[in-house]
């Protein structure tokens, strides 16, 4: 018999939204965005400088409302009882607490006891290699390092939806593959449904079930492309199959022919 298809996790339904400049001149940034993730899918958003990503995940996350449309994600409570988790691009650790204070925040203010909290703290800090630095404060931890705490505080929260918004936009190309690898890894061990906002379409092939490509401003969906790649994935060996070229051609044709459309852009 045939698998049941995986369950709708997040539907987005004729989005829109637009912004008022200071000058009170309107910025439309969303338009008639339709959208469906299934659970436990890994999604990424590609699209050029100001086509609105950002503000799709914040309106996802609920951090924005949007004019028109609805966000509906289907929620089954889980033992963190946290819908959605984010990282963001940049720094989000709290200075004033250690490495693994940091990862045990979220769990602390929704009460998880203290050994359980451990426990998932330990596991989380290990998965990203900070055993040894539990104990450090985020000013004595690279910026890689610090990213890798913000990525595992999100996974230890446990939440139903990962919202990150270009996570590893500030680092360099090696610790951003290490740190691919380690999305891969703890997504896989711990699925969760995913939406990852990048620039980087490598990064976008090699993570993604699915990669979105929004239009340039006012961002509409203009693709939707399949990533059948198979996994486990590593991120080096999957660059030789002869389908990341050809995705990575067909997703670099979409951008472009879309930059090179909107002036604004292209001057
Ligand atoms: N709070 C705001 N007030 C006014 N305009 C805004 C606001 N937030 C976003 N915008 C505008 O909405 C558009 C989309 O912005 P958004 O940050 O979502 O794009 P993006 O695709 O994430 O951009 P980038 O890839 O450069 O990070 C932009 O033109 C931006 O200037």
């Amino acid at each position: 018999m045939a698998d049941a298809p995986p369950a709708l996790k997040i539907a987005v339904r004729g989005l829109r939204k637009s912004f008022r400049l200071r000058g009170g001149q309107p910025v439309e940034a969303l338009r008639d965005i339709d959208l469906e993730i299934a659970d436990g899918e890994f999604v990424s958003i590609i699209g050029a400088s100001g086509c609105g990503k950002t503000t799709l995940l914040r309106i996802v996350g609920g951090f924005e409302q949007a004019d028109a449309g609805q966000v509906e994600i289907a929620s089954a409570p889980t033992e963190s009882g946290l819908v959605t988790s984010t990282v963001f691009q940049e720094e989000s650790v709290f200075p004033w607490l250690t490495a693994q204070d940091n990862v045990g925040y979220g769990l602390k203010i929704r009460g998880l006891p203290a050994a359980r909290r451990q426990q998932v703290v330990d596991h989380f800090i290990e998965k990203v290699g900070l055993a040894a630095f539990r104990n450090a404060y985020p000013s004595q931890l690279s910026g890689g390092m610090r990213q890798r705490v913000s990525v595992a505080r999100a996974f230890a929260n446990e939440p139903e939806v990962l919202l990150m918004d270009e996570p590893f936009g500030a680092l360099d190309e090696q610790t951003r593959l290490v740190l691919q690898d380690e999305i891969l890894r703890l997504w896989s061990q711990h699925r969760c449904t995913v939406l990852f906002v990048t620039h980087n379409l490598d990064e976008a092939i090699t993570l993604s079930d699915r990669i979105v490509v929004l239009s340039a401003r006012p961002g509409r969906v203009r693709a939707v492309i399949p990533v059948e790649l198979p996994r486990p994935r590593n991120v080096i060996a999957l660059r030789s199959n002869p389908r990341y070229g050809q995705l990575y051609q067909q997703l670099w044709d979409l951008l472009q022919a879309d930059i090179a459309a909107a002036p604004e852009l292209a001057a």
